[in-house]
């Protein structure tokens, strides 16, 4: 059977995406997430995400996430998101809906409009203070604060003059963060409501254009420490197409919305 795929970015972050495959286990995904990230020698991505519709109704997309390493995500609002437009696409792109998605265990709400879509992401636990490092001669210290996935925030007064791989690659081994590692964000409060961030992805192990999870660390982190009002706020990033942060209508402390755009790039068939 040819293997179809799509490649699909959300704000810069950039996917190869299967829908409804034939079924293989997390091992052999991981391989292929290894094989076809790569850059030169594969598709070129992120991740590698796997969406797949369930019996369960109303309808739940299974998604799984592997990083270009072929490790697994538990959580990544852009591959998220990316999925919801799939999903909302394939079903014929006018009917507004609400979409569920279930990836790592965790059940997200989705909601597909024609300029954005959104995806709900968890918020656990917040350490303030978690480890402390030299930026720039700069001793900065990033706190913690659990999207689903490991993320950890340092508020900086220019984002643009950091060596994000660099400072990013040694956050990210850190020992107070071991032995699971962390996505580090570097965050630039603009004023108002709106952040400007660049985040060091764990798993990709580079500099992305964007990030879901990590911008609702972002706005919690920096919500917390006073640097924008309660509410929603919007998150510049390197790909130049903001994410929008909100806390979630029901559980404003447990749950936050992220917003902003999915682009479908093209289709391919595997050789
Ligand atoms: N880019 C993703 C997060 C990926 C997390 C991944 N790097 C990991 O921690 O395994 C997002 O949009 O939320």
């Amino acid at each position: 059977m040819p293997m179809r795929f799509r490649k699909i970015h959300g704000a810069g972050n950039d996917f190869i995406l299967f829908t409804n495959p034939e079924p293989r286990d997390d091992a052999a995904w991981a391989k292929e997430a290894e094989r076809l990230c790569a850059r030169r020698t594969g598709v070129g991505a992120d991740g590698l995400v796997v969406s797949r519709v369930t019996d369960d109704r109303p309808s739940v997309y299974e998604v799984r996430c592997f990083n270009a390493d072929g490790s697994i995500a538990t959580m990544c609002g852009n591959a998220l998101r990316c999925a919801a437009w799939a999903a909302q696409h394939d079903d014929g792109l006018n009917v507004k809906r609400r979409l569920r998605l279930r990836m790592a265990g965790v059940m997200h709400e989705a909601v597909v409009d024609p300029a954005s879509v959104w995806v709900t992401a968890q918020v656990n636990s917040i350490q303030p203070r978690v480890l402390q490092t030299v930026i720039n001669g700069q001793p900065t210290w990033f706190d913690s604060v659990h999207t689903g996935t490991e993320h950890v925030v340092a508020v900086v007064s220019d984002v643009d003059a950091i060596a994000t791989e660099t400072v990013g690659r040694a956050v990210r081994y850190h020992d107070n963060v071991a032995p699971l590692g962390t996505n580090v964000n570097f965050v630039q409060p603009l004023g108002g409501r709106s952040l400007k961030i660049r985040t060091y992805e764990r798993g990709v192990e580079a500099e992305t254009l964007s990030c879901g999870s990590g911008a609702v660390a972002a706005v919690v982190a920096a919500t917390m420490r006073g640097l924008v009002p309660k509410g929603e706020a919007t998150v510049h990033n390197r790909a130049g197409e903001p994410l929008t942060v909100r806390p979630h209508e029901r559980q404003p402390n447990r749950a936050a919305w992220v917003g902003g755009p999915v682009t479908y790039t093209f289709e391919g068939v595997l050789a």
